[in-house]
């Protein structure tokens, strides 16, 4: 990368991609230390922390072989505290998730050659893969001009040490026949089997919210739609380097499926550990859901979204994860989301406006995917206080 040693970031972001081998191309070819694009002084994550050793600490777990009753009141707990949690017999089959999480690394693992024919910024026919750039301006300190003044700011970019092979079921299905040959029976298969029971989970978040099981699927068609499917090469120096930056997820919510090299870590939000990282555990078995910024605005902040980031932390080991983003297929310009009208009282007036999912999706993309600034415009004014 001799564009990154002379410093000139936007060169050097252009000759990695047109490489098109993607961080696994970095690590092929030998690289000892980590580049100049992957390296964020301000956003480095600290090193994965031991659970916080005050009140026990316990990503909470929803049995789906309990009864409904008993599954409802873990759900709605599960959902208001953290917004993240394990399900177990679930009904996906393990092969199902073991094949589909095999299928991506041997995407990902097989010669650049296979694979640079996919690489692509933005999606062919619903399907791309490549480094993802993080989507925010990283700034970068500029020398003084001839006046003493600096100009303004200036956007470094910022790549995370993760590629991606993204897929898009819907709202328009990707050509299946674009899925790389690695992927083309496990992905659909994987996705037939999470939608039946992402389906079965917006019934209960739903009822969890006491609205009724149908409630949030006749507001918004939830659809397992965009896969996105996660591989985090090993790393010659791990603690420099972001595999996925802290962020929220605009979905409905999410379902996660990870290998069993770990990384995934959620930040406290309550009480005296407030602000801690905790590590995420991949559970033999066990799918993940996470709550997304959607749902949250839908539930009136019921339920929450935990910010959760992707820490890289081995030279040894590539991590394979793979998210299945449940998003409204309801998305016209009439299809307006906000707080369903049950969840507004007098108490409680609405915390939203209303939106659409692209308009939600654009102010996510733009206020770079911190969930504070991607919600903000969308708080309604609090008629009684005057607060934002
Ligand atoms: O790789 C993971 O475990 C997390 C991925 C994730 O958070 C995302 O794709 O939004
Ligand atoms: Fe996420």
């Amino acid at each position: 990368m001799a564009a990154a040693e002379e410093g000139d970031a936007p060169a050097s972001l252009a000759e990695f991609h047109s490489s098109r081998a993607g961080v696994r191309g970095l690590v092929e070819s030998g690289v000892i230390a980590v580049p100049p694009l992957f390296l964020a002084p301000d956003c480095k994550p600290s090193p994965p922390q031991p659970p916080p050793t005050g009140a026990a600490f316990a990503i909470p777990t929803v049995d789906l072989s309990l009864t409904r009753s008993a599954v409802v009141p873990l759900v709605r707990a599960a959902a208001r505290s953290f917004g993240f949690f394990y399900v177990t017999n679930h009904g996906v089959l393990d092969g199902t998730v073991a094949s589909a999480i095999s299928a991506v690394r041997a995407f990902h693992e097989q010669p650049v050659t296979a694979r640079s024919a996919c690489y692509s910024l933005t999606p062919v026919d619903g399907v791309n893969y490549y480094t993802i750039p993080i989507p925010i301006p990283i700034p970068i300190q500029q020398p003084r001009n001839s006046a003493g003044q600096r100009a303004s700011s200036a956007a470094s970019p910022l790549l995370p040490w993760r590629d991606s092979l993204v897929v898009r079921f819907g709202p328009e299905a990707a050509d299946l026949g674009r899925l790389p040959a690695a992927c083309r029976e496990a992905l659909p298969e994987y996705q037939r089997s999470l939608t039946a029971f992402g389906k079965e989970m917006a019934g209960l978040l739903s009822e969890a919210l006491g609205v009724g099981a149908e409630r949030l699927e006749q507001e918004m068609q939830v659809e397992g739609c965009l896969m996105a499917c996660h591989y985090y090469p090993p790393c010659p120096e791990p603690a420099r380097v972001v595999g996925n930056l802290e962020h929220t997820d605009p979905s409905v919510f999410t379902v996660l499926s990870q290998d069993a090299v770990g990384g995934l870590q959620i930040r406290l939000e309550e009480g005296g550990t407030a602000g801690e990282w905790v590590d995420v555990p991949p559970v033999p078995g066990a799918l993940l859901v996470n709550l997304g910024n959607v749902l949250k605005m839908v539930s009136n902040d019921e339920y929450e979204s935990v910010e959760h980031r992707v820490v890289v932390s081995s030279s040894e080991d590539a991590r394979v994860s793979i998210a299945l983003f449940f998003n409204p297929a309801k998305r016209g310009d009439s299809d307006l989301l906000g707080p369903l009208p049950e969840l507004v009282t007098a108490d409680k007036p609405a915390r939203y406006r209303r939106f659409t999912f692209p308009e939600f999706m654009r102010s996510h993309r733009e206020s770079g995917h911190a969930r504070s600034s991607s919600i903000a415009r969308f708080r309604a004014a609090d008629s009684r206080t005057g607060r934002p």
